[in-house]
């Protein structure tokens, strides 16, 4: 299934009439560049264009009030100081004769998305629209928002199509006041927001903006805010942010549809964010929701001002709901101070309402209330980094590289008498192996891994693994009589000259690695339900489950909370991911975690599974392919010593490993 992509250039077609500082940014260019850079790089050609349509009265009023309603509606008729008049009752927005048509286009435009991925038209989808939504309230227009696009659609999926769980997830750099108040006494609706705060001193400078505001009455717990209280955040701000709060949470709610406030004043040189994270973060944050709710994603259009960054900031989002492959993050170190007190914050605010944050640790105690009141020096410190940043204008970053699809998405090296699983490209052809390392290889492993058949399928190994690195084929497959032999081959011999760092994800445990690098060319990551009594080495992580990989919770909050921070800081050039046989993972998870290994190394992702576990080569087919995983159904507790393990390796490896810090 394709891709949505709504777009009317109707909705370019009002601006401000009259000089105001607040609402200047909010022109009709925004939409344009955004659009003209999806046709200029082919990308609008690939979606499925699904017209606008106004929303209806009935539609606009799930939201906001007949009052409101009827008042907006004289907008057409006013002249100019009318429009400014009524300008004056809300805050930081403006009218224009054609913005109530425009604002009916953007929430018809997001019901229009909402049918498409429900119906089963399209898999996921965007809608380019303005004026944006996420700030107006029941009866008040606010921050150049006049009807709430996304509250909108929420409403109207729960009402048109039964959806149960709706997770709305707002990366704008403001915050959705507007959605948190639709939604704060609503289970049914997870509402997660991160938004530039300063400590209550930038717009909309609320109170009820800040972590404490978890939801209401039986909504308690199904709001999540992350205030950033400075400005300055980078990738490994948000890419923290995501993997210790919003996806353990979004997991464990388990959402049919996931709507994502899809705001790009978040992006480096917008002049209203002032953060530092690149376009390309973009792709890898809509790929982390991608394996949520079967992969029904709705991204609406909200801020973004930099007309520069936000165009790319939208090809990197659309790129990622087409299935490209993701761009390498380099160096990501980690969350910064006042980072990891937002997160740790919101953590601990959430920890008696999820069980995924149940070992969550508190901040330590500062006084609340001189949170407000900034010392002196942080003061100094603030100027001096405003001082810095001011100059957004200034902020100059690299174009995202190239996400370039190999001609072979999924290839395969089988044994001759296993048929090759629908869409993946058997792999036979094979140059044969230099002799030294065929002798290497023999001399190594005297296993059945190795005899005159083995050295066929060692050839075809390696040349997979030439062709992944040379991206003519994203990912593979690979099935043998002995896993764990193979995969030392594959570590020691094969990848040595090819690739610069291997993460090897290690599911279930057949004995002890006896290898580990120290040199870290190899990153090796064990999932499994044994104890492994030493700590190797930096670059050998074994993570122990109680009841093991069966236990799907304890899983995930592994891969989440430990195996995909590692991997971003890692950065291998290639991930093998290892099943020994007997593992017991549950295959839903096991294509949960295929999925979310394809944000690494470019999608380069080679499966290694022994030959009696060829029953699953159907799903993992699938999953390589990129079909969405199924959702984790019905996830029960995480055992209390996993939770309690997976908090201490953290505490112990984050001298290491800076993005697994969650605590100040
Ligand atoms: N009143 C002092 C000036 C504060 N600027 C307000 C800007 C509103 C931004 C709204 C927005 O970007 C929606 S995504
Ligand atoms: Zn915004």
């Amino acid at each position: 299934m394709g891709t949505a992509l709504l777009y009317d250039e109707e909705m370019t077609k009002y601006k401000l009439l009259w000089v105001d500082a607040a609402c200047k940014i909010e022109v009709p260019e925004r939409l344009i560049v955004s659009y003209e850079a999806l046709v200029r790089s082919g990308l609008s050609d690939r979606c499925i264009s699904i017209p606008a349509r106004e929303a209806s009265d009935s539609e606009i009023l799930l939201v906001h009030s007949e009052l409101y309603l009827e008042a907006v509606k004289k907008t057409p008729y006013m002249t100019l100081e009318d429009l400014k008049e009524f300008t004056l009752q809300f805050g930081d927005v403006y009218f224009h004769p054609n913005i109530y048509h425009c604002a009916k286009l953007a929430s018809g435009s997001a019901l229009q998305l909402v049918d498409s991925v429900m119906t089963g038209k399209v898999r996921n989808g965007i809608a380019l629209v303005r004026p944006p939504g996420h700030h107006s309230m029941h009866s008040a227009a606010n921050g150049f928002c006049v009807f709430n696009n996304v509250a909108i659609a929420a409403r109207y999926a729960k009402q048109k199509y039964g959806v149960k769980r709706v997770l709305i997830v707002d990366w704008d750099i403001h915050h959705g006041q507007g959605v948190q108040y639709c939604f704060e006494d609503d289970p049914s609706v997870l509402y997660f927001s991160w938004h530039r705060y300063e400590h209550q001193n930038f717009w909309p400078n609320l109170r009820e903006s800040d972590y404490d505001s978890v939801g209401k009455e039986s909504g308690a717990g199904f709001n999540i805010n992350v205030p950033w209280n400075n400005v300055g955040m980078e990738n490994s701000d948000y890419l923290s942010v995501f993997c210790h709060v919003l996806l353990p949470v979004a997991y464990e709610f388990c959402p049919d549809l996931v709507l994502v406030c899809a705001g790009f004043d978040s992006a480096i040189g917008d002049p209203e964010g002032e953060m530092c994270a690149t376009p390309d973060i973009f792709a890898h944050l809509t790929h982390l929701l991608m394996n949520l709710a079967g992969g029904k994603l709705c991204a609406v259009l909200e801020g973004g001002y930099n007309l520069t960054s936000l165009a790319q900031s939208v090809c990197q989002t659309v790129q990622t709901l087409l299935g490209d492959p993701l761009p390498q993050l380099a160096n990501l170190r980690g969350p910064c101070k006042s980072a990891v007190e937002s997160l740790q914050c919101a953590r601990s605010a959430h920890r008696r309402y999820w069980s995924f944050l149940k070992h969550a640790t508190d901040p330590p105690m500062t006084d609340i209330s001189t949170k407000h009141i900034k010392s002196a020096m942080e003061e100094e410190e603030k100027t001096e980094m405003a001082e810095e940043e001011r100059c957004t204008e200034g902020k100059v970053w690299p174009e995202p590289p190239e996400r370039l699809c190999p001609p072979v998405c999924s290839a395969s090296v089988l044994p001759d008498d296993v048929a090759c699983p629908d869409g993946l490209k058997r792999l036979s052809s094979s140059k044969d192996l230099e002799p030294l390392l065929v002798s290497k290889l023999k001399n190594r492993f005297r296993t059945a891994a190795v005899d005159g058949d083995g050295v066929t399928t060692f050839s075809r190994l390696y040349t997979l693994i030439e062709k992944l690195v040379a991206n003519e084929i994203r990912n593979g497959l690979v099935l043998v009589p002995d896993v764990a032999a193979v995969m030392m081959c594959v570590v020691q011999d094969l990848t040595s000259d090819l690739v610069k760092r291997v993460l090897v994800v290690c599911v279930g445990k057949e004995k002890e690695l006896d290898y580990v690098t120290t040199d870290g060319k190899v990153l090796v990551v064990q999932i499994s339900s044994e104890d492994s009594e030493e700590q190797r080495s930096k670059y050998y992580i074994p993570v122990c489950l109680k009841k093991g990989c069966s236990d799907t919770s304890g899983f995930i909050q592994a891969v989440l909370g430990l195996l995909l921070p590692l991997g971003y800081e890692y950065n291998p050039d290639l991930v093998l991911l290892v099943r020994m046989p007997g593992s017991g993972v549950v295959d839903s998870m096991w294509q949960q975690l295929i999925g979310l290994l394809q944000g690494f190394a470019k999608g380069h992702t080679l499966v290694l599974m022994q030959v009696n576990e060829k029953a699953c080569m159907g799903s993992t087919a699938s999953a390589l392919l990129g079909h969405p995983a199924p959702p984790l159904q019905d996830l029960q507790t995480p055992f209390p010593e996993d939770g309690d393990a997976l908090e201490r390796l953290r505490e112990r490896l984050q001298a290491d490993w800076k993005m697994l810090q969650t605590t100040s």
